[in-house]
């Protein structure tokens, strides 16, 4: 029977730090501030942003929320970046994704000054990130909470043979660059993989990002493995779900993630913790 890893707990824990951090800085002058900007009603995103912002309110991370219509231009919202990249009061800029067709994300990714990048999507943090940068800069925030978790729980990094699921620049690329870096041997699988089970099943850290619920079983996974699931799904009756079937996972996992209550909570922590660091590297 597995471990459950407490994302909650260990998101609780993280927050207490980057509250004392926070702190230390306003006594200095300074207050970190979040913006994040929604383009479009999409209503998962809009559940995101609210937990996000009472998340910061609690810490005392200053958070602007930036509502804008679904058809605004790619124009209207680089010029928006562009006003927060020019505000010295801002430290880190968020755009909600997805953003409505008519909108070019890698466009928007580059425009985003890199020193406030929170989400650590502009291509100079991807090369720090990928080169094993020894300096600072933002890294995506799953993928870095992930880390976080997987270090509080003792889990060993260096030599295991870690195995991600899903290569999207938002969760799979850097997760495999942060695995790489932190010494496992990393396999990347996705849809075009041939026999992905027989790569899961050899993996001793498994982390699973593909939005397709249930798709990893417990006859997928090595027994005793770290099981890390991303997934954010719907199941049959519109509740939510991840991308690893808990129940048959369980029997044969040796620390597994639940969800809600595992990875999700990091991400909003390690969003108020990367928020402060940019503050602070901007001093
Ligand atoms: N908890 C959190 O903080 C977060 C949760 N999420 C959730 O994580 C999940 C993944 O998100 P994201 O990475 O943005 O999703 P994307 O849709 O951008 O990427 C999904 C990846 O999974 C791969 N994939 C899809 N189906 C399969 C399959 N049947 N077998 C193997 N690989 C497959 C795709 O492969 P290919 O490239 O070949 O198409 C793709 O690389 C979603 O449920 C999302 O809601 C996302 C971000 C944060
Ligand atoms: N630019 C950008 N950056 C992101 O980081 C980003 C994004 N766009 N688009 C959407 C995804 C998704 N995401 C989540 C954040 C928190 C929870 C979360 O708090 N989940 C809780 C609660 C879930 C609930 O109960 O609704 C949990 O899993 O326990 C989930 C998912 C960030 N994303
Ligand atoms: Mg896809």
């Amino acid at each position: 029977m597995a471990e459950i890893i407490d994302g909650k707990q260990w998101a609780q824990q993280l927050n207490v730090q980057t509250k004392a951090k926070v702190d230390d800085l306003k006594a200095r002058g300074i207050s970190p501030k979040l913006v994040v900007i929604i383009v479009g009603g999409d209503e998962a995103s809009q559940i995101y942003v609210r937990n996000k912002h009472r998340k910061a309110d609690k810490i005392g991370i200053l958070s602007e929320i930036k509502r804008l219509p679904a058809d605004t231009s790619q124009e209207a919202l680089l010029s928006v970046i562009d006003g927060y990249n020019r505000d010295s009061s801002i430290h880190a800029i968020l755009v909600q994704s997805p953003l409505p067709k008519q909108i070019d994300e890698a466009a928007i990714t580059r425009a985003i000054s890199p020193a406030k990048d929170v989400d650590g999507f502009h291509p100079v943090n991807v090369g720090k990130l990928y080169t094993n940068a020894k300096l600072n800069f933002p890294v995506s925030c799953t993928p870095k909470g992930i880390m976080t978790l997987l270090r509080a729980e003792n889990v060993e990094l260096t030599g295991a043979n870690a195995v991600v699921v899903g290569r999207s620049n938002i969760v799979g690329r850097p997760m495999a660059a942060l695995l790489l870096n932190a010494g496992a041997t990393v396999t990347v699988v996705h849809t075009q993989t041939k026999g992905m089970t027989d790569y899961t099943r050899q993996a001793d850290i498994l982390v699973v990002a593909t939005g397709i619920a249930h798709l990893i079983k417990g006859s997928d996974i090595k027994p005793g493995a770290t099981v890390i699931d991303v997934g954010m799904d719907h199941d049959a009756n519109g509740k939510l779900t991840g991308d690893v079937d808990f129940d048959s996972a369980f029997s044969v996992a040796g620390k597994l993630t639940p969800v809600p209550g595992g990875v999700g909570p990091m991400t909003i922590a390690t969003l108020m913790q990367q928020t402060v660091e940019l503050a602070k590297w901007s001093e």
